[in-house]
């Protein structure tokens, strides 16, 4: 029987190294500031964003959030994003996406300060993942992952791990962040054949679809360590993940919580990016000395 892995332990001991290097910058002057940019109001987005302001507030980062509305034009959403890159005052900048029709992502992708990035949206931190650059910053819940991995002390190496979903925010970074500990990686996705007999030969497998419970104990292999990135409300209207927890817990040797598990790891990651942009804005490691 499988043990449930919660996240907010992994996250507790997270936020307790950035409160001490946010001391350490608010000595020198200096307080690390996160600007969130959201158009519209989209509940997932308003979700992240809850959960953000309250990280932030906790570990001593000021944030704000420019909200703009769902039918903003490109040009003018453009010219917002130039102003936060050239705002000294803002660190790191996170902008919500999907965007509406409007919106090219494709184009606007390139407009984020590559150095404020703190989610990866820019395609020269998308790059610097490919390259493990670590001066660059990786999408904050891929990173999650990493961290929960780590803490419970998951081997990667040389072991199979499967991802199911293929995003940009999710299913893509992870693969590569878990290519770059060393692990053996397949990526399943809508088109995938066959996808319980794939996901059955993996030691970690890490699930974001957004679809409830859509994953059993079909998809497990003995022993396997799961990690459910999904975020979704049940037919009751509470949170769930992507993953059948109840009848994947006996098979797998630990399980990651919704809630209580990624999500609460990926905004401690999202306060670490914006001290690490603060740092590098400052001159690097030097204002340690
Ligand atoms: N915990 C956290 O902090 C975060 C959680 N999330 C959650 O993670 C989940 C995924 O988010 P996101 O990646 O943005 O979602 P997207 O909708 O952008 O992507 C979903 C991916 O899953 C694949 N997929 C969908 N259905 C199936 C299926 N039945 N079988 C196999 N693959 C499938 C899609 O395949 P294809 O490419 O072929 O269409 C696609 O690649 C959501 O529940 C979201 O709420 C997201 C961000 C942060
Ligand atoms: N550029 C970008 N990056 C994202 O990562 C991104 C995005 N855009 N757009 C929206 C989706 C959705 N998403 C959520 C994250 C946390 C909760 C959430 O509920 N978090 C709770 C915790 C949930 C739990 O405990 O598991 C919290 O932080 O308190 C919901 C949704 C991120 N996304």
């Amino acid at each position: 029987m499988g043990k449930i892995i919660k996240g907010k332990i992994v996250a507790d001991a997270l936020n307790e190294k950035l409160i001490s290097e946010v001391e350490i910058l608010k000595k020198k002057g200096i307080i690390p500031k996160l600007l969130i940019m959201r158009v519209g109001s989209n509940g997932s987005d308003l979700a992240y964003e809850k959960g953000a302001l309250k990280k932030c507030k906790k570990i001593g980062i000021l944030s704000e959030v420019r909200e703009f509305p769902e039918t903003i034009p490109q040009d003018e959403f453009i010219s917002e994003i130039k102003k936060a890159n050239e705002d000294k005052a803002i660190n790191g900048i996170l902008i919500f996406r999907p965007f509406p029709k409007q919106l090219n992502e494709n184009l606007i992708k390139y407009e984020i300060a590559p150095d404020k990035d703190v989610d990866c949206f820019s395609p020269v931190n998308v790059a610097k993942i490919m390259e493990k650059d670590p001066t660059g910053f990786s999408p904050c819940t891929p990173s999650a992952v990493i961290e929960i991995l780590k803490y419970y002390n998951v081997p990667m190496k040389g072991r199979r791990a499967v991802v199911i979903g293929r995003s940009m925010v999710v299913g893509k970074p992870v693969a590569m962040l878990l290519l770059n500990e060393n692990a053996t990686v397949t990526i399943c996705h809508s088109k995938t054949e066959d996808m319980p007999s794939v996901c059955s030969q993996a030691d970690i497998l890490v699930v974001g679809i957004g679809r409830a419970k859509a994953v059993n104990s079909q998809y497990i292999k003995e022993g396997a360590a799961v990690i459910d990135v999904g975020i979704n409300t049940d037919e009751n209207g509470n949170l769930c993940g992507d993953v059948d927890t109840e009848d994947c817990i006996e098979k797998s040797s630990m399980i990651t919580p919704v809630p209580g598990g990624v999500g609460s790891v990926t905004t401690s990651i999202l306060a670490k990016h914006v001290i690490k942009a603060c740092r590098q804005q400052n001159g690097g490691d030097s204002i340690y000395e």
